[in-house]
Order: C-alpha cells, then structure tokens, then sequence
C-alpha cells in the first residue's frame, strides 16, 4: 500500500545543528495494517508521519503509494488519502462552528455547496453515526465545538476522519492530552472503527501495553531508525517486559522514557 525506501531525514543540513532526524528507513505498510509504533522521545516517530504525510521532504529515498512514486506531492495532494489525528483535541475541527457543519465540510470535503447539501436527510444520517460514539452527542449538533470536551472532539475528529474514508491513518499520540477515562474511550473507539471499517492504520503510543494490545503489527524506533519490526503471533506474545528486554538487548542500553514507565500498568 505505502512504500518508504531508503528515506532518510537531516533537519539543518551543514551546519551545527545538523540532526540525522530519520536514518534509511525502509517501511511496507499493507493494505489492513494496524501498526503502533513506539521509541524514546526524539527518535523520528512524528518525523515518520510527517514525512509519509507530506510536511517533510525526504533528504534521501522515495514514498511509493500503491506503487506511484509520491515524493515530491505535497501535503495537501496527500491529504486526500491520508488522514491525521494529533494529541491536541482542537486541531481536527473547527471550533466555531456546529458540530453538523463540522460534519458536512469533512463528509464533502471542503466547504463549497456548504449550506445547500446539508439537509435533513444528511443530518439523520449524521445522527446515526454519532449514535455510535454513545456521548449523547447526537443530540447536540447545531453547538459550536468550542462547547465540546477535549474527549468529545478526539471522538468527533476520530468519527469525521472515519467517514471521510481514508487510504491511511495516521494517528499521533491522539490520546495523549486526554484524562485516563477518555483516553481509553478514545482508543476503544479507534480500535473499533479500524477492525469494522479495516482501516489501515498507524498510532504512535508512548503506552507500551497498548502497543502491545492494539493491531496486528509493532515497530520500535530509536536514534532514527525502525530497530524492530514485529508482527502476527509474534506480536500477541510480546509482553513489556519481553520488549524492554528486546530493546535492551538491540541497543545494549536501557529504554529510557518516564512517560512509558508511568504508563506501564
Ligand atoms: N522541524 C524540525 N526541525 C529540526 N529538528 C527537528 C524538527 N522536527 C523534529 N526534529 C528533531 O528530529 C528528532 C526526532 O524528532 P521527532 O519529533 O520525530 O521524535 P519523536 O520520536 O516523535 O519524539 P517524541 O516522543 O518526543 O514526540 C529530534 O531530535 C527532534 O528534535
């Protein structure tokens, strides 16, 4: 499905603060994937993503779409097919406007024919699908988001970039910034919607358990690179301490990051 050959990424090319941000990765994400991926802070995860996005051009290598070469489109190009979910809540909708009109613009994709197309028969078939979310939020679209908690947005953002179906699904510690209660809700709900719609995804985690527990494949990243690629059966006898041992034994270091520590249980 996606393809990244030998890509590598230098931030500040030539001068001190030159930063080998990405180190030949090679990377075949299959039609279906679900890939978590893990590593300290600072080793390239969301350099990753904004290169296979499209924020970031390669240094070196090439991105390959079902086999089209898509180095050099950028992000917007890209936005029709890839979609992202980020840690801040408020950056996948707008927060001035209803939840229906939210709606509307991701469902066509823009905001041309904006007040034309909304009508009732969308608005009931908005209704169902926020059914789903089970927040009660079904009864609620003509409020503007800004009324809506930090959870209730991911869940919009998560069910907007859902019915827009895209090709890949990037989604970037999108539970991060959440308390303990919702960001489990949140993640229910990925997890949910990537197996019934097999949405081929990737989800950054600082959350060793639920790298482990969520999708059919893992990877680990540190200094740049992906150390560890593990799928299948394999991934599903992957303990945390299996994997702090692997890392352990990769890097002859130990894996340092107070946030997966703390996350642990
Ligand atoms: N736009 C940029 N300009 C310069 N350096 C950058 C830029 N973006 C990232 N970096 C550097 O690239 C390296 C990888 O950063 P990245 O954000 O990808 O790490 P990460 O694994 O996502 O970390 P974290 O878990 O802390 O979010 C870091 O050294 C970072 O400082």
């Amino acid at each position: 499905m996606i393809e990244l050959k030998n890509v590598s990424i230098v931030f500040n090319q030539g001068t001190v603060n030159e930063n080998q941000a990405l180190s030949n990765i090679n990377l075949k994400v299959k039609e279906g994937d679900f890939i978590t991926i893990i590593g300290s802070n600072g080793a390239g995860k969301s350099t990753l993503f904004n290169t296979i996005a499209g924020t970031y051009l390669p240094s070196r290598g090439e991105i390959l779409v079902n086999d089209r070469n898509v180095t050099r489109d950028p992000e917007y190009k890209r936005a029709q097919y890839i979609g992202r979910i980020f840690q801040n809540p408020t950056l996948g909708t707008a927060s001035n406007m209803s939840l229906e009109d939210n709606m509307m613009i991701t469902y066509k994709k823009g905001f041309k024919w904006l007040k034309r197309s909304l009508n009732n028969r969308m608005r009931e078939y908005f209704k169902t699908e926020l059914v789903q979310l089970r927040m009660g939020l079904e009864d609620r679209m003509k409020e503007n988001l800004v009324m809506f908690s930090g959870g209730q947005r991911q869940a919009i953002t998560l069910l907007m970039m859902v019915l827009s179906k895209p090709a890949l699904i990037l989604l970037d510690e999108h539970t991060a910034a959440l308390d303990p209660k919702n960001a489990e809700i949140i993640l229910e709900l990925t997890n949910k919607f990537i197996k019934e719609q097999k949405l081929t995804s990737m989800m950054i985690t600082h959350n060793m358990s639920h790298a482990i527990e969520f999708g059919n494949r893992l990877l680990m990243m540190d200094k740049g690179e992906i150390i560890f690629d593990i799928e299948g059966e394999a991934k599903k006898a992957l303990t945390v301490e299996k994997l702090i041992q692997k890392f352990h034994e990769l890097r002859h270091k130990s894996f340092e990051n107070d946030r997966t520590l703390l996350s642990e249980e």
